[in-house]
């Protein structure tokens, strides 16, 4: 039987062994080859992952499928509506630099390999900040990844048009070489069976509009939710290590725009990224990220070498 903490809220707590042997799906597998194209910047997830971690929650987010498309399509059979097939839409969050874009990636080519191989697309909110330009009149260029440095209207109407059913939706592009906006580029959702949504702020909750009521957000049309968590300075240590790497690599390009961070020593690079953290990323993550994690249908624990120690899954 497995072994449950027994007061966790809505959440049940399952140690990285006991959530592993949930899962009796030996199908679900990731060549070596494939899974090191997946790879962020010093993220080490690995083929034990895969099995212990990604299998039981490729298996429950099947049956969330399940049962959400015979839901769906019972109540519009009840309501004598004929509707579009709508997409699966799943939400992935947790703070810059924990490891969303890996979790994403290798959830997004797992439910591709799932029975039908169905078509999933994954896109990132930042493509729906507002450009440097915009941000600079809002007085927001301090504020890259806050909820108001987006366009949230802009990503709610994506969201709700994909969820809709509409058959071709345009996303911004965010480019993080230029650290701006890309304007003559967007990404094309075409009619997905999964739609996999990743970014720090996709589940913050409704603002209260000028009239005191709480509007739609994005969140409300996810059919799961994933929070990416660990330690705030487990997290700031991976940015300072991805931030160091990326100057050795991305940083070098003649375009960069933080190709100038290339000609600080190590010290001064290492300052300028703990000052980026300090201010930034770090306050953000207190303030608007970590606050939305309870609100996540699963929640993944990594422990200080980014392992997932433990998941905790929505029960009620
Ligand atoms: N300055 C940068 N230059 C190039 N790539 C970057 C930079 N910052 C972040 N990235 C990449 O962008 C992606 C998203 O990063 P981030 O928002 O920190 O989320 P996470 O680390 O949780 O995936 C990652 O794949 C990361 O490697
Ligand atoms: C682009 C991001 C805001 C993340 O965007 P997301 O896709 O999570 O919406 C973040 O990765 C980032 O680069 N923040 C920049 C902080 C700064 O250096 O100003």
């Amino acid at each position: 039987m497995a072994q449950r903490s027994p007061v966790s809220g809505p959440y049940v707590t399952l140690q990285r062994r006991t959530w592993a042997e949930l899962s009796d799906a030996t199908e679900i597998d990731l060549d070596e080859a494939t899974l090191a194209t997946l790879r962020g910047i010093g993220d080490p997830t690995s083929g034990l992952d895969i099995e212990e971690v990604y299998r039981p929650l490729c298996q429950l987010l099947h049956l969330y499928m399940v049962n959400t498309g015979r839901l769906y399509a019972q109540n519009n059979e009840f309501l004598h509506l004929d509707v579009r097939r709508t997409p699966f839409v799943i939400g992935v969050a947790g703070s810059v630099a924990v490891g969303k874009s890996t979790v994403s990636r290798v959830l997004q080519e797992l439910l591709r390999r799932a029975p039908g191989e169905p078509k999933v697309d994954l896109i990132t909110t930042d493509g729906f900040l507002y450009p440097n330009a915009e941000l600079e009149r809002r007085g927001l260029l301090e504020r890259k990844g806050f909820p108001e440095s987006y366009n949230r209207r802009a990503l709610l109407k994506f969201v709700m048009d994909v969820k809709s059913g509409e058959p071709r939706v345009a996303a911004p592009v965010y480019s993080h070489m230029v650290y701006d906006i890309v304007e003559d580029d967007q990404i094309i959702v075409e009619s997905p069976d999964i739609l996999i949504i990743e970014g720090l702020n996709v589940l913050q909750p409704a603002r209260v509009e000028a009239d005191g009521t709480h509007g739609l957000t994005v969140s409300d049309f996810f059919d799961f939710s994933v929070f990416v968590d660990a330690d705030e300075t487990h997290i700031k240590e991976w940015f300072l290590n991805r931030f160091m790497e990326l100057r050795r690599t991305a940083f070098t390009d003649e375009r960069s725009y933080f190709k100038p961070y290339t000609e600080l020593s190590d010290d001064e690079a290492l300052e300028m990224g703990s000052t980026v953290w300090e201010t930034i990323n770090g306050p953000n993550l207190r303030q608007n990220v970590a606050p939305t994690r309870e609100r996540a249908t699963a929640i993944l624990v990594k422990g200080s070498d980014h392992m997932v120690d433990s998941i905790r899954i929505r029960k009620v």
